[in-house]
């Protein structure tokens, strides 16, 4: 089971005050181990795994369902049960509620910017059923395949810098020829890939609602598969991927390196394609660069059309806050403007990535409410001035890998390697913990650049040190030191 989204990463939005997203997706998690297991796979996957957990300013935490058929399922059948997991699993006493996606969109002004939100998406165990990679057969898909229902066209501000990936999207979500076959997008993180193929994923569906669109992470495929090994069922993995119409998968560079998954995304690309189906990926660098993939794969990947996304550029950036302020603004009912000045700051302070940028306006937009539009440059500085400071420097993963490893006498290369024993393992926690406290990097991002290890393996390396750091002094000496340092 995994919890994806603002789980305990380190965004703006979780220095809200008394906002616990950790926790609050830690519980979550608990509640629906249990719950799987005790309504089956069935109700749980129909009536549970689609809903999102958000978060209020107050730490007050609601259980959103996609319809109210659902909602008055979950509190006919399932509510009573969720309270009492929910009460004997939060340390904090959090009071949860259930809402209808309407219900909660009417009253989500309160909430730090709820609609906005990174969902907390959970993945469900991997279970002893046949795999299922749940192709979309018609309309619309679920939550739980993994499509953001805000990443769509409508949403997606066109720049110089996106311009030709995001016309070539619009291509092949207009199901136009296939002559480029297969399309790869790639680019920086938190740039716009994933939103652009969300994007792609629902349009083709709308343009061609009969169509088969699957769309999954490369994350998702590897597990998938894996299973599907350990379970004897490569056969109806293979079927199920074969009879997609349009397959996208996102983060391709991700399975880079693993063998087995490697071959299996070959035969299932070269089949694809023969057949005249679109296939379209997504990773942070192009093909060329890949070095630790298979050259066979490699090869193919770049085979259609390759198209970079470049880092927004400032007018790019512009345009993109001047979007969310407004959808900000309908949420709120307040102007759909900040002050130049105020614009103008971000603009030129987030320059990492869109991601971040997006953080800092729903910081901003959580504190002021309605009052977004009247910040002044002053008290903009003086919200963001926590994450101003530890961003001041732009520590990198890199930087963290480089100065831990030669903090406890190691390579870089040991921290990323597979090896568990203690002498390694500990530093790699730590260099994770300060991953987490001095970037703005989510759990999945930090994991994918500590060998591709996933971000469970990222939340529990957090908090072991978190614990860890309480009662070893020189552990905690050792962060302070490393802490010191990387800020500079
Ligand atoms: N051009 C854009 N218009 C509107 N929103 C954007 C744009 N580019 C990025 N964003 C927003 O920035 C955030 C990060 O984008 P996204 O998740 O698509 O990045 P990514 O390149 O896939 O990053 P990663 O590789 O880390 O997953 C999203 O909330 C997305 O909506």
């Amino acid at each position: 089971m995994t919890i994806k989204g603002g789980v305990a990463s380190q965004d703006f939005s979780a220095a809200i005050p008394a906002v616990a997203c950790e926790s609050a997706g830690g519980v979550w998690h608990k509640v629906c181990l249990t719950l799987k297991r005790e309504l089956g796979d069935a109700s749980f996957g129909s009536w549970i795994a689609p809903a999102l957990l958000r978060e209020g300013p107050s730490g007050d935490v609601v259980l959103v369902t996609p319809t109210g058929i659902a909602r008055d399922w979950i509190r006919r059948s399932a509510w009573r049960r969720i309270s009492e997991l929910w009460i004997a699993h939060d340390p904090t006493a959090r009071r949860i509620d259930l809402k209808s996606r309407l219900e909660f969109e009417a009253s989500a002004g309160a909430y730090v910017d709820a609609a906005k939100a990174e969902p907390i998406e959970i993945v469900l165990p991997v279970s002893t059923d046949a795999p299922s990679l749940a192709p979309v057969p018609t309309g619309k898909p679920s939550r739980t395949q993994g499509l953001q229902e805000r990443f769509t066209f409508e949403t997606f501000v066109p720049g110089p810098a996106n311009e030709f990936a995001h016309a070539v999207a619009r291509r092949v979500a207009s199901w136009a020829d296939g002559h480029f076959n297969p399309v790869l997008f790639h680019g920086p993180y938190g740039f716009g890939k994933t939103h652009l193929l969300n994007a792609l994923a629902w349009e083709a569906m709308r343009q061609a609602p009969t169509k088969r669109v699957v769309y999954l992470t490369a994350e998702r495929f590897l597990s998938t598969f894996v299973r599907a090994v350990m379970d004897r069922q490569t056969a109806a993995f293979k079927e199920e991927l074969r009879a997609a119409d349009l397959l996208i998968i996102d983060d391709v560079h991700f399975i880079a390196g693993k063998q087995s998954t490697q071959e299996e995304l070959f035969h299932t690309l070269t089949a694809l394609v023969e057949e005249g189906r679109r296939v379209v990926f997504s990773s942070d660098r192009p093909p060329s660069a890949m070095t630790e993939m298979d050259a066979h794969l490699r090869s193919h990947l770049s085979a259609g059309l390759v198209c970079g996304l470049e880092p927004a550029d400032r007018s790019l950036r512009m345009g993109i806050l001047e979007r969310k302020i407004q959808t900000l603004s309908a949420a709120h009912g307040s102007e759909p403007t900040m002050r130049p000045d105020v614009l103008q700051f971000l603009a030129d302070r987030f320059t990492d990535s869109v991601r971040e940028l997006e953080g800092a306006l729903n910081t901003l937009s959580a504190r002021a409410g309605e009052g977004l539009s009247r910040l002044t440059l002053d008290e903009v500085q003086a919200i963001l001035r926590p994450h101003l400071r530890a961003g001041e420097k732009r520590i990198t993963i890199d930087d963290i890998q480089k100065a831990t490893a030669d903090h406890y006498g190691m390579k870089q290369a040991d921290l990323l390697s597979e090896r568990r024993n203690r002498a390694v393992a500990r530093p790699r926690q730590a260099a994770m913990w300060l991953a987490k406290q001095l970037t703005t990097r989510s759990l999945p991002d930090i994991g994918r650049r500590f060998g591709g290890r996933d971000h469970t393996t990222v939340l529990h390396a957090v908090r072991r040190i978190e614990a860890l750091r309480l009662e070893d002094s020189a552990l905690n000496h050792d962060l302070e030191v490393l802490t010191r340092k990387l800020r500079g």
